[in-house]
């Protein structure tokens, strides 16, 4: 089975290229969703990131509250680290789960959907890699318009990764999502059909 990793920066246009590559029939894998997945209340991770960060991010009825937490950690290098810590090793072992069960299943290709392929070094997951580019300033405004959040917030989310200029040298193709959903669409099947997916 061929595995892909989808690739990006925040809000670089990933789910709306997984969306598409969904309606192909094609399966995903999405670490962003497994990520909250492995943080509900009674998880291991849950405990670990009530232990690290006390109740204070938590909700009254327990669950995190994700934009509290995520102020903290997009402005302190070392509490995203820390968060990442008890995080990504739990992220990693649901989604090799997710892929055998496709791999068992007889799919010939999976496609996995990971924001920080390069940052935390997972690209010996996959065999080829494939980046979502925007340009920094559509970045910015989507994002801010997407979440509804200040400059500062989307600034500090987008500076806790790595450039996209950076990632661009790092794989094997790239999507440009600047302009129209359609035109993205276009680039992604061209690619596909590049790497005889159909
Ligand atoms: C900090 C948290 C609580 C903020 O939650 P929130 O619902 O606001 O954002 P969400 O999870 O939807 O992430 C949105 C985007 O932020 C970026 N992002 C998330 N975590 C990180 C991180 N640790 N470092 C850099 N960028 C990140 C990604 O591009 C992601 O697509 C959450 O992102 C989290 O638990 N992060 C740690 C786990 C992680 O690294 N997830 C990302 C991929 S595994
Ligand atoms: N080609 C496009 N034209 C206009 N708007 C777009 C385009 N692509 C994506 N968007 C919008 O930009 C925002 C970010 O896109 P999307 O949510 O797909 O990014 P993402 O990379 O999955 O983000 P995250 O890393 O936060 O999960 C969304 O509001 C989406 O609707």
């Amino acid at each position: 089975m061929m595995k892909i990793g989808l690739t990006g920066g925040i809000a670089s246009g990933k789910s709306t290229v997984s969306a598409m590559i969904k309606d192909f029939g094609i399966p995903v894998v999405d670490a962003d969703r497994i990520s909250r997945e492995v943080v509900e209340p009674g998880e291991e991770a849950y405990k670990q990131i009530v232990a690290s960060f006390g109740s204070e991010i938590l909700f009254d009825n327990g669950q995190i509250n994700r934009k509290k937490l995520g102020n903290i950690v997009f402005q302190d290098a070392d509490k995203r680290q820390m968060l990442n810590r008890i995080v990504h090793p739990q992220v990693r072992k649901s989604m090799l789960q997710k892929v055998n069960a496709y791999e068992r299943q007889g799919e010939a290709v999976t496609v996995l959907d990971i924001p920080l392929l390069f940052e935390s070094k997972l690209t010996e997951m996959v065999d080829k890699t494939l980046l979502v580019y925007v340009d920094a300033k559509t970045q910015l405004e989507r994002l801010m318009n997407r979440d509804q959040s200040s400059e500062k917030e989307a600034l500090d989310r987008i500076r806790s990764q790595m450039p996209l200029d950076e990632k661009r040298a790092l794989v094997d193709a790239v999507i440009d999502n600047n302009g129209s959903t359609e035109e993205t669409l276009h680039q992604l099947k061209r690619i596909f059909r590049l790497w005889h997916i159909f």
